[in-house]
């Protein structure tokens, strides 16, 4: 059974948003003679790396997410390509791709991810889009950005619609290795209990046989 890890590898240096907290390790206990183990204290932002934001997130009144419902994160999901786009992604670049598509929705902005570097004109997603996908039935949207909006956006339009249309999000997915298709994907959120965000392994493999067609 083939996996696609399509999850950043989250280490010293990891590039993050502007003016976020630097992902950071410091070895507490160290294995040696005194001590039989190696434990370590982690400082990152809950939006480090691949994760999963909350509609606390985005909504003052939503849910932390170690509260949201799983469903939306484990199941069949479509991968489509829109590295032809330039700018927001528009409704129009999905025409034709969404028939019969599972409740998740993947979208690959980057023909190469930018592991080293932070890019500040990532490809935002036109909150039409987001429209288009809640009619499709979509559930959750996954992005390989790190941001459904805009670096410089104040008014989040596409995570309120999110939040409208009561959709997870995805964001900071590493999709280059990934052909365009139908996959289960996998990608639960730390229970984190509070937070407005959680990071994810996030993996896809081959849809069981039985369920090709299904959601
Ligand atoms: N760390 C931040 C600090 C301030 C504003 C945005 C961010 C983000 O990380 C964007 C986030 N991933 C988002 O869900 O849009
Ligand atoms: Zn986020
Ligand atoms: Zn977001």
């Amino acid at each position: 059974m083939t996996l696609w890890d399509i999850t950043q590898a989250v280490r010293p240096g990891i590039p993050v948003w502007p003016g976020d907290t630097a992902y950071q390790e410091e070895r507490v206990w160290t294995l040696g003679p005194g001590c039989p183990v190696n434990v370590s204290r982690l400082t990152l932002s809950t939006h480090t790396g691949t994760h999963a934001d909350a509609p606390l997130h985005y909504d003052a009144a939503g849910l932390p997410i170690g509260a949201v419902d799983l469903v939306p994160y484990l199941g069949p999901c479509r991968l489509i390509d829109v590295t032809a786009g330039q700018g927001p992604v528009e409704p129009e670049e999905l025409s034709g791709r969404l028939d019969d598509a599972p409740p998740r929705i993947l979208l690959r902005t980057y023909r190469h991810f930018p592991h080293d570097s932070w890019i500040t004109a990532f490809r935002a997603i036109d909150c039409a889009t987001i429209e288009r996908l809640a009619a499709a039935g979509a559930r959750l949207i996954g992005v390989d950005a790190p941001s459904l909006d805009p670096e410089e956006s104040k008014d989040l339009r596409a995570h309120d619609a999110v939040r409208r249309n009561v959709m997870a999000i995805l964001e900071g997915l590493v999709l280059d290795a990934v052909p365009e298709g139908d996959y289960e994907l996998i990608a639960l959120p730390l229970k984190l209990a509070q937070a407005d965000a959680a990071p994810v392994r996030a993996i896809l493999r081959a849809l069981p046989m039985a369920t090709r067609a299904g959601a």
